[in-house]
């Protein structure tokens, strides 16, 4: 069922799906059990006919009679077992149902003989096809109604049968009620137990599919978590982290620093006459040279760093395990890329530079904010100098 709030529908008559594709579906995904089960019933039906043979003899002895008994047997015993091996090379041939009834209606044929060649056991022979027809409802797994039309064919064939040697019509009427008392049964057994293997694959896809969309909404919501978190810690224009996340991971950094003894730098960076940009080629342009700055440093740095918008054309990037030394090297490598990858505004190619500033955060600065006091005067003092430098605080 596509949808799991569409209910099902069973015709009783049938025992069936109503929905033509539903009924393909579970016919489809009985497919191995029902092949199976039906291998078995047509090696145990061809057993028990080649077990007649031996009764055929002991009643006609080595005789014309019995060979052509023997002939009908082995003939329907071989159709059997050809399908039984048909059918396990392809489990689709249980699906239409067509092949079963065929062999049923020939077995029917082929069973016939019996009521003339061996007259005396005709009596218990009605009993014998009783059996038969209640086996096929239980035991072989085919369509409801085309067993119901194997078994009809088989009762009208075996009427036949009487009346051609015959009977008189009170027996004949005997024989209709004795017979549809196992077709009837079959008939009802068969159908309840259909009914029921159809009513659990209904449910259990609807509990499957019950399952699947509760994944899916799963899926959603942990995305839109992801998706909250992302924008609750990060600045919308650039992507990098927002001033509340970089305060939190400085305190986390600062702190990991401190236990492993290592040292831990901040940099404050400010572009360098970013207004004559934006008054130049309009404020659009302006934030595509943010993003491209905020690229070009996330793409230069380690993994560990932290880079982060201060806010404007303002930038804190946070270096643990960096003792002074390395961080200016890094910062200054960092500053001539800037310098040397131009930004590609209005078609045109687009210098930027920026001023920056470095300090390592002392022994008691557990706040970010004590740090980047420092560090502003000394971006101050880079910009005073003429801008596009690092200064070491
Ligand atoms: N496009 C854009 N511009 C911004 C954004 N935030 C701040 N600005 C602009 O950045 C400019 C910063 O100008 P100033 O503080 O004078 O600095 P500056 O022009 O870079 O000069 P110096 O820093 O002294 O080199 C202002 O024009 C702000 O409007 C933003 O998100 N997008």
């Amino acid at each position: 069922m596509n949808d799991s709030t569409k209910p099902y529908q069973i015709s009783a008559f049938s025992a069936e799906f109503t929905d033509p594709s539903e009924e393909q579906a579970f016919r489809a995904y009985i497919r191995p059990l029902a092949a199976r089960s039906l291998r078995v019933a047509l090696i145990v039906w061809g057993s028990l006919l080649l077990l007649f043979v031996g009764q055929d003899w002991l009643s006609l002895g080595w005789s014309d009679d019995f060979v052509t008994l023997l002939v009908c047997r082995v003939l329907q015993a071989g159709m059997l077992f050809i399908f039984v091996f048909m059918l396990g090379r392809k489990p689709q041939l249980v699906s239409s149902g067509r092949v079963v009834t065929v062999l049923e209606i020939t077995g029917f044929f082929l069973f016939m003989p019996v009521y003339f060649l061996l007259p005396e056991v005709a009596a218990f022979t009605i009993g014998v096809i009783g059996l038969m027809l209640l086996s096929m409802f239980l035991f072989v797994p085919n369509r409801l109604l085309l067993t119901l039309l194997a078994a009809v064919t088989g009762v009208v064939l075996t009427l036949s049968c009487m009346a051609w040697n015959g009977r008189s019509v009170d027996i004949l009427f005997g024989a209709f009620f004795i017979l549809m008392l196992p077709v009837a049964t079959g008939y009802f057994g068969a159908q309840q137990l259909q009914m029921v293997q159809r009513r659990q694959y209904a449910m259990f896809n609807q509990a499957k599919e019950a399952n699947l969309a509760l994944e899916e909404e799963v899926e959603r919501r942990k995305l839109l978590e992801q998706e909250l978190k992302r924008q609750a810690t990060t600045d919308p224009l650039t992507g990098l982290f927002n001033r509340r996340q970089y305060e939190m991971l400085f305190r986390r950094e600062r702190e990991r620093c401190r236990r492993q003894g290592t040292a831990i730098c901040v940099a404050m960076v400010d572009l360098d006459y970013f207004k004559a940009l934006n008054d130049e080629l309009g404020h659009d342009c302006g934030d595509m040279a943010l993003k491209h700055v905020a690229t070009l440093f996330t793409n230069q740095l380690r993994e560990g760093d932290v880079v982060g918008r201060f806010g404007g054309e303002e930038f804190i990037i946070l270096l643990p395990d960096t003792g002074p030394a390395e961080a200016e090297r890094v910062i200054e490598r960092l500053r001539q890329t800037l310098e040397n990858t131009p930004v590609s505004l209005q078609g045109e190619p687009r210098r930027l530079t920026a001023t920056f500033s470095i300090s390592a955060v002392l022994d008691d600065e557990t706040d970010i904010s004590e740090t980047l006091r420092r560090v502003d005067r000394g971006l101050y003092r880079g910009k005073r100098a003429g801008r596009n430098r690092v200064v070491m605080v």
